[in-house]
């Protein structure tokens, strides 16, 4: 009698990300190319850490989705530092459904930002790749965006500073943290004044999303 087929993590991965995240049809299928272009260049790029290959799904791209929930009318979104693409590619992957959206990226690795724009020409989703510092971008910046992102990128109080200017011309601010996050949060209110809105992530382990409204410096 022949063997059944074994079970893949990745395919459970995804069906339990796909449970706590649903996406649409179009949104899975930009999303499974998107991770085939990712699995691709991780074998050359250090794009995400090996170790969390496995849940990819889950530690990645449900924690990119689940941004979408708190920001629903947000339609120009900007992420800093995007490295492999996480929240930014997969944001722009869902996106993708609404017309006149869009998502720029900053990244300052010029061959991330190549990865970058490949994982947007492959999905067709909507968005641009900016090679730059995020600090220089942001000063250059003269269009509005609803809602700025990031992830694993700098300490709190550094993205305050990146992000005061949009936020004070009404972008909201999502940032994904770790467990560090009240240790974060106290040394942040040193330097900024804020209100800030804990959530806890969805995926599970410590990890935290702080949304902000208004950041102004004390
Ligand atoms: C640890 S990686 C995280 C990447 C992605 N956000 C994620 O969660 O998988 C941090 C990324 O931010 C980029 N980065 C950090 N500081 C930056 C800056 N000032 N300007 C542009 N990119 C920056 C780095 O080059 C790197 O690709």
């Amino acid at each position: 009698m022949a063997k059944p087929a074994p079970v893949s993590i990745s395919a459970f991965d995804k069906a339990a990300a796909l449970k706590l995240t649903p996406v649409s049809r179009e949104t899975e299928a930009r999303l499974d190319r998107y991770v085939d272009l990712l699995v691709a260049w991780q074998a050359k790029t250090n794009l995400i850490a090996p170790s969390t290959l496995p849940q990819l799904w889950t530690r990645h791209i449900s924690d990119s989705l689940q941004l979408l929930d708190l920001a629903p009318n947000a339609r120009r979104w900007l992420d800093f530092g995007s490295g492999g693409g996480f929240p930014g590619v997969v944001l722009a992957c869902a996106m993708a459904e609404h017309p006149g959206a869009s998502v720029q990226l900053v990244e300052r690795i010029a061959k991330k930002a190549a990865f970058l724009r490949e994982a947007l020409r492959v999905t067709g989703a909507l968005g641009s790749v900016v090679l730059a510092d995020i600090g220089d971008y942001v000063d250059s910046l003269s269009e509005p965006v609803d809602c700025v992102t990031a992830r694993a990128v700098a300490p709190l109080h550094m993205l305050l500073g990146f992000a005061a200017p949009l936020v004070q011309r009404g972008a909201k601010a999502l940032f994904l943290k770790g467990q560090d996050v009240e240790a974060e949060l106290t040394e942040a209110t040193k330097y900024w004044n804020i209100e800030p809105l804990l959530h806890p992530s969805r995926t599970g382990g410590h990890g935290w999303i702080v949304e902000l409204n208004k950041i102004e410096r004390r």
